[in-house]
This record gives C-alpha cells, structure tokens and sequence, in this order.
C-alpha cells in the first residue's frame, strides 16, 4: 500500500479513482495544489512527493490505491476523521478536499453552473442524481434570476440574493451583472451598498474577502497565504473609517471592497479569481458598533499613530512580498487624516491608487469636459466652488487645476485660484492657512472669510457647483436659484453618496433652476419630467473609472500610477460622450457601454503607461483597444473536459 498524507476518501464525498484523476488532470488541478497550502518551500516539495505517489502508480496502471469507503463490522462507513467519535472538547482536523467534481463541484461557485451542466457533464463529473433531470441554458437562469431578484421590493433584499448567488454561482452572478448594468449597479454598488455595510454583521452568512486585523500583526504575510488565490491583480482595502458619507462603520466596510471588485470583473473584465477584498480591522470608533454584541470587528477604538501605520507598512510590505510589484493595491475608504498620507507613502513603491481622491477626480474632470459642449468655453473660462474639501473635493480640485495648466500652459498655481473650496468652517481662506490640514493649503486663497455656501455661492459667483460634503440636502433651493441666477446653465454636481447623502436630488436641481442645471450624482436618480420636458441626470460616479483604469494598469504590467494617467482615463471617457446623450442633458454615457468605455479608459492609460516608461509588458500591443478587450473576462459558461 503506497503511504501518502491525503486522508482515504470517505462515501460522503463521493469520490472515486476516476474522479481524482480527472482532478489532478483537469479543471481542479490548481484547486488540488490550494487546499493543501503550499507555506514553505520544503512543505512544497513534501506534498509534490505525496502527489507523485498517488499520481505514479496510477501512470504505472497499477491499482494499488484503495479510496472506496471502507465499511465497519458494526456497519456504516468507517469513522476516518475521527468525527463522529470526537467529545466535544476533543479536537479534530478539519480535512477538505477540494476536487472540484460531484457535490463539491456544485459547492463551487467558480465551477458551478446548477442545472446548466450539460448530460455529458454530469456523467463525467459524477453529478448524476445530484441534479434533477432538466437541463437548461445559462440565458434561462439569467431570465429566472432577474424575475425573481425583481420580485423583491426591498434593495437589501436584492442585494442579499445578488450576494447569496455570488457565493454560488459565480459566472452567473456576472451574466446578470453584466447584461443589467443599469439595474443592477445600485443593487450591488452605491447606494444599497451603504446600507448593507450598515448591517453587515447581521446579512451575511458565509465571510467575503479577507480581514486583517490588530491580532494578525506580525504574521500578515501568512495570512495572505491563507486566501485561495495566488495570482491576484488588484487588491482593494479599506479599514473602514469613512464608508461612503456614512462615516465609520469599522470592520462592516468589507461590502465596500466586495463591491468594488465586482465592478472591477463586471465593468473592466478583470477575473474575479485575481480579485482580493480586503479589509483592515484596527477596531471603530463607532460607539453603536462598539456597544453591538453582534458587531463582527474587533470591539476597541481605534488604534492610531504608530500602531496604525506599523499594521498598514506590514500590509504593504506583504502584498508585495507575496503577489509582486504589479499588483495594484487600490485604496477605498479610508478617512482622508490617513488617506493622503498612505498614497504620498506607497506612491513611490508601490502600484497604489486612491479611488476617492485619484478615481472621483478622474471622472468628474471627465464630466466636466463633456459639459463644456453643453455650458461653453474652456475649462479655464470657468470657477468653481466645491462644498467638501477632504479627500474627493480637494482630489478634483487639483485634476481640474492640471488639466487647466496643461491646456493654457499657466503654472498650476495661477489655474488653482479658479477654484475655490468651502470646508466645515466656510470657505478656505488665507487667513485660515495655518491651521488647515496640509492639503487644503493650496486652495487657501485671498479674500474675507464666508462662513456658509450661500454666501459663498453669491460671492464667488461659480459657474460649476460640486457637493463633496457627505452631507445631504446641503444644495438648499435658495443656493440652487443662487446658481440659477449667475448662469444660464449652471453645472451642478452632487457627488455624495449614498442617496440620503447626496447635497440635492435630481428633482430639486431640475426643479429648482427651472430646467437649466446640468445635473449629476454620485448614486444613480431616475429621470424627472419637468414641466413636460424628461431630465435625464448623470451618474458621477468613480465605478466609470476605476475598472478601466486598473484594466490598463494590469494589462501593460505598469508599476506605478501617474497623475498623467488619471488625465488619461479622464479623457478617453469624456469622448464617449455622444451627442445622442448630450441631447438627454447627459454628460457621461450610459453604464450599459460600459465594458467598451473600460476598454476605452484601460487603452488610453496603458498607452499613457507606455509612453511614460511605466510599463513591463513588452512588446507594446499595436491595438491597445483591442488588446484590451481581448483581456477582458467573460462570464459565459466553459465547457469541462
Ligand atoms: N461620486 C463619487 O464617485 C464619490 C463620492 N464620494 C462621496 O463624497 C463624500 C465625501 O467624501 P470624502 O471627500 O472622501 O470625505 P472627507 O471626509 O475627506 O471630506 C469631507 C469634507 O466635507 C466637509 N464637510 C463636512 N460637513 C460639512 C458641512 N456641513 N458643510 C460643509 N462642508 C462639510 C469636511 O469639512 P472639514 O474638513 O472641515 O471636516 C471635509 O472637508 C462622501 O459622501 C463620499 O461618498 C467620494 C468619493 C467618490
Ligand atoms: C463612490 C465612492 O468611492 C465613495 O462614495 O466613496
Ligand atoms: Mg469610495
């Protein structure tokens, strides 16, 4: 009898010879070598030799391997694991086997198709009897799903069953998602999202994502070896403190990550299996969630200072360590006394990107330009005025400023004092420059302090309107007429999110200027008839850029971001625009082209990454659109061997 670790293969898994060789030969051979985590090289080497001595005899046509059940004198099925034996105080080894054939197959969402596997399949894949008999298309379930996901009535029901078929059946999850962009993206994304973060603990019931949290110190990189993939692209992480407007929800920010990424496979075709959510837990501050029994985190403040950034430096160091220098580690989330810091930090050693400074900025520059067909001018004919100066206002503020310089060659200082930025305390002002965080300094410009946004508004009389608050209703009617007032068609923008944050509704704006504004939100409004005439408001939104933009990044092997890049993204969307969508007052294109306008964005920064010297992946693709495209996920069922 050969020896080998594997455990004997019992009746409740099901599995025969023939299931396990076509495991090692087929579709789960990776699956096989990720069970059994490889952590050092000598562990490797041990369990090639475990491979190699179930796999040799067999090449041999020996049949020396017993792995039927073995049945006991007493009956049943000999008690292998010592399971059921086990007192409860006694320990027992989790053994898993993850050949992805029989029930474990359909356990699998990366390889499940439920009753989509065809006869042929369930014969070779020991699914017979597992199944009921009829055999249906993927486009039946995608039909049969959409029904039933639209006979709910409550968002966060849709999202749960969204959730619940994501963790069942992957490429399916990503049919849906991909052919009902429009309907689906408020489901998974803004603003249901938000509240799903909010009851996190309580929705879910199988753990998304990888959690890392005060208690991994030390042993991040072990941890990120216990996650199942090896070859990850693009991780996102949050530590939770500013999800979304809704302020700390601690270790609950998980359905930020989770969500992000799934717009990264659906909107920019990156494989879901190079995808990595991750959340850092350093504990809330969130006193409801601290006195929540059933809160999942860890139950202290915050750490801060230097316990903060040892735990993030070790993240880093580890990411790196582990998946590479081309991996892209996309920061969400985080509050900005931490965020500008960590992007400074890691921008020059790693490939990081900050979606709420660097991907808001991206897309609303984008807007901006489009709108310009629509108000007139050149961007520096314009001023504007943002209420919210943290990590989105002051991120846009300075893209605009760049781009303003790029084209009228100004130093960027002179395109700055168009642009002007009312904070908490009021407008940002000279006289207030020494006590202002370090990046509000540059918008510190000179003039007498306006402490409310009305004000402000008549004052500086703007001729574009941007909300990055996080607080809602904070486009009053009187400051929308105050816009009104100053431009035939002012250019409103309220970016936050989720919907109960947004700074105006679609109504109000339409309403409110009497039909003039050119309106766009972060969360999605429906189209609002007024006064006969149909309004369709735009979704200013980053889920239009940071899909493409990390497509390009990962297919050109870049290494780091550059602004340049951003103005990139920022550019290849804004001409996606077509005069169709002008025509319904729109300033971005509908998500439904959303694959070719990531294909679009993803082409523009890897040519940009090209040029720049940034990227590794040589040659360079003559059809970068095309390239692009061809790299881009497919959700379709494959057919197994
Ligand atoms: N549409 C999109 O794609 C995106 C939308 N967002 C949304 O933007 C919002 C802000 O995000 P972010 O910039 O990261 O958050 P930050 O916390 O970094 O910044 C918030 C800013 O708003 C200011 N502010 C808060 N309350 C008021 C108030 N009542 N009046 C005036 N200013 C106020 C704060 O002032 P102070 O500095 O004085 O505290 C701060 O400057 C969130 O709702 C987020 O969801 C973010 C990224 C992308
Ligand atoms: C959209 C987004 O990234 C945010 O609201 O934070
Ligand atoms: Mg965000």
């Amino acid at each position: 009898m050969t020896s080998f670790n594997i455990p004997p293969i019992t009746q409740r898994q099901g599995f025969s010879i023939k299931s396990r060789i076509c495991g090692f030969f087929g579709t789960s051979k990776r699956k096989i070598s990720q069970s059994h985590r490889v952590v050092t090289a000598e562990k490797e080497q041990e369990e090639q030799e475990d491979m190699e001595s179930i796999l040799k005899p067999l090449r041999d046509g020996e049949s020396v391997l017993d792995l039927s059940p073995r049945s006991t004198v007493s009956g049943g099925v000999e008690d292998v694991y010592g399971e059921d034996r086990a007192t409860e105080d006694q320990l027992v080894t989790p053994w898993t086997f993850s050949v992805a054939s029989g029930y474990s197959l359909l356990r699998d969402p990366q390889y499940n198709k439920g009753l989509a596997f065809t006869e042929k399949e369930r014969d070779a894949h020991y699914l017979c009897g597992l199944l009921p008999p009829t055999v249906i298309t993927q486009q039946l379930q995608e039909k049969k799903l959409m029904k039933s996901i639209r006979e709910y009535q409550v968002p966060l029901q849709k999202y749960m069953a969204m959730m619940d078929l994501q963790e069942r059946n992957e490429r399916l999850f990503y049919k849906l998602l991909i052919d009902n962009v429009e309907e689906l993206l408020p489901v998974v994304y803004t603003p249901t999202v938000g509240e799903a973060c909010q009851k996190y603990g309580s929705i879910f019931r199988r753990p998304q994502g990888l959690y890392i949290s005060l208690k991994e110190k030390g042993k991040i990189l072990e941890v990120l070896k216990n996650w199942p993939e090896r070859s990850i692209q693009v991780i996102v992480v949050t530590d939770g403190e500013r999800i979304l407007g809704l302020g700390d929800l601690g270790c609950q920010g998980m359905g930020i990550p989770v969500g992000k990424l799934a717009l990264y496979t659906a909107l920019g075709g990156v494989r879901p299996s190079a995808c990595l959510p991750v959340t850092i837990d350093v504990g809330t501050n969130n006193e409801k969630l601290l006195n929540d029994e059933f809160y999942i985190g860890l139950g202290q403040k915050r750490a801060t200072g230097k316990e903060y950034y040892d735990l993030l430096h070790e993240f880093m160091c580890a990411v790196k360590q582990n998946y590479g220098e081309k991996v892209l580690v996309q920061f969400e989330d985080f509050a900005n006394h931490n965020a500008f810091e960590l992007l400074a930090k890691y921008g020059t050693t790693h490939l990081v990107f900050n979606d709420d400074i660097q991907g808001t900025a991206s897309v609303v520059l984008a807007g901006v330009v489009a709108a310009l067909k629509l108000i007139g001018g050149i961007l520096a004919d314009h001023t504007f005025l943002f209420l919210g100066a943290g990590e989105a206002g002051t991120g846009i503020a300075e893209l605009i400023a760049l781009e303003m310089s790029k084209q009228t060659k100004a130093p960027i200082e002179e395109s700055r004092k168009k642009i002007w930025l009312v904070d908490s305390k009021g407008l940002i002002v000279s006289s207030r420059k020494n006590s202002l965080q370090h990046f509000k300094k540059p918008w510190a410009h000179d003039h007498e302090p306006l402490n409310n946004l009305l004000d402000a508004v008549k004052v500086i009389k703007p001729t574009v309107l941007i909300g990055s608050s996080g607080v809602g209703r904070t486009f009053t009617k009187e400051v929308v007429q105050a816009m009104t007032a100053n431009n035939e068609k002012p250019l409103i923008m309220a970016l936050s999110n989720p919907t109960s944050q947004s700074e105006c509704t679609a109504e109000e704006a339409y309403q409110w200027s009497e039909g003039r504004a050119i309106f766009a939100s972060g969360s999605p409004f429906d189209p609002v008839e007024y006064k006969g005439k149909v309004y369709v408001p735009g979704q200013a939104n980053n889920a239009y850029i940071f899909p493409g933009f990390g497509l390009g990044l990962v297919i050109s092997g870049t290494i780091r971001v550059h602004d340049d890049m951003l103005l990139a993204a920022s550019e290849a969307l804004a001409k996606q625009v077509t005069d169709e969508n002008y025509n319904k007052g729109l300033i971005y294109p509908p998500f439904t082209d959303i694959r070719k306008i990531s294909a679009n964005i993803a082409a523009n920064v890897a040519a940009k990454a090209y040029e720049l010297g940034l990227a590794t992946r040589l040659p360079r693709p003559a059809d970068l659109v095309q390239y692009a495209e061809s790299c881009m996920y497919s959700p379709v069922y494959r057919n197994y061997r």
